[in-house]
């Protein structure tokens, strides 16, 4: 197993925002984490990838417990945060320069792996510029990079294409698709479209509890499109 969670729960003040959630995603797969605004996505996520403490209950990735062995944790994930927080006044490469430092690549490979994912990700015409110069588009681009650049085995990507226009919105997808090759993915979205051209599996969270967890094409069966199972389940 790359991802295991098991019973956590994150209780902010009152508010119980995941409640005993259990899943785990099998090393290659590239699953769909869906449920309605305020479910628990991003809070599940900000506990994988160590940036929160659960309240109880543990999860582990890639065999490091995230709060116990949290360094390592880190180490072996890519994080593409909700709320993408790059560094505005940053040149692309600078910016990529400085998250592969902060994960102790050295040079001259630190240099190889910028070069590579300026390449993979299409950020060619783009590195020279400041980071707030960049369209939504190209600052996800450059989100996907510094998620990647210290190549992780897990990817774990907070609605990377929300507010993308169609084609940038499907030429993320692609990228999310080549970058997550033989890797592990967890992505949330609220568009039912993605999960359908890249997810193989899908976990339905609402109101911080797990409410479905199969094979996309078990999920739909017959003629259910995904968006009434979300719906019926999420309501
Ligand atoms: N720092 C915080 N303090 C208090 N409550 C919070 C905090 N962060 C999230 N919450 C609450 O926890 C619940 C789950 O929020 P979370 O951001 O995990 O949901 P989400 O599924 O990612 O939603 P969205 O699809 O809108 O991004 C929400 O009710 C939210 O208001």
């Amino acid at each position: 197993m790359s991802i295991s969670v098991n019973n956590l729960t994150k209780i902010y003040g009152s508010q119980k925002a995941i409640d005993a959630i259990n899943f785990s995603v099998r090393t290659g797969e590239i699953v769909g984490f869906l449920g309605p605004n305020g479910a628990g996505k991003s809070t599940t996520m900000k506990i994988l990838t160590g940036y929160m403490e659960a309240t109880s209950g543990s999860a582990v990735v890639n065999q490091f417990d995230v709060a116990k062995q949290s360094m390592s944790a880190r180490a072996s994930i890519g994080y593409l945060p909700e709320h993408n927080p790059l560094y505005l006044d940053m040149y692309v490469a600078e910016f990529l320069q400085f998250i592969g430092r902060l994960y102790g690549i050295k040079k001259p490979l630190l240099n190889e792996r910028i070069e590579e994912m300026i390449e993979i990700c299409g950020l060619k015409n783009e590195r020279h510029k400041q980071i707030g110069q960049l369209s939504k588009g190209y600052r996800q681009r450059v989100g996907l990079a510094q998620a990647f650049i210290h190549q992780p085995q897990v990817l774990i990507l907070d609605e990377p294409t929300t507010g993308l226009d169609p084609n940038q919105l499907v030429e993320i997808r692609q990228l999310i698709t080549t970058l997550g090759k033989d890797k592990t993915v967890l992505l949330s979205t609220h568009i039912m479209q993605e999960v359908e051209a890249i997810c193989s599996r899908v976990i339905i969270i609402n109101r911080g509890r797990i409410v479905a967890d199969d094979a996309l094409q078990n999920l739909r069966g017959g003629d259910t499109s995904l968006e009434a199972v979300f719906r019926a389940l999420t309501r």
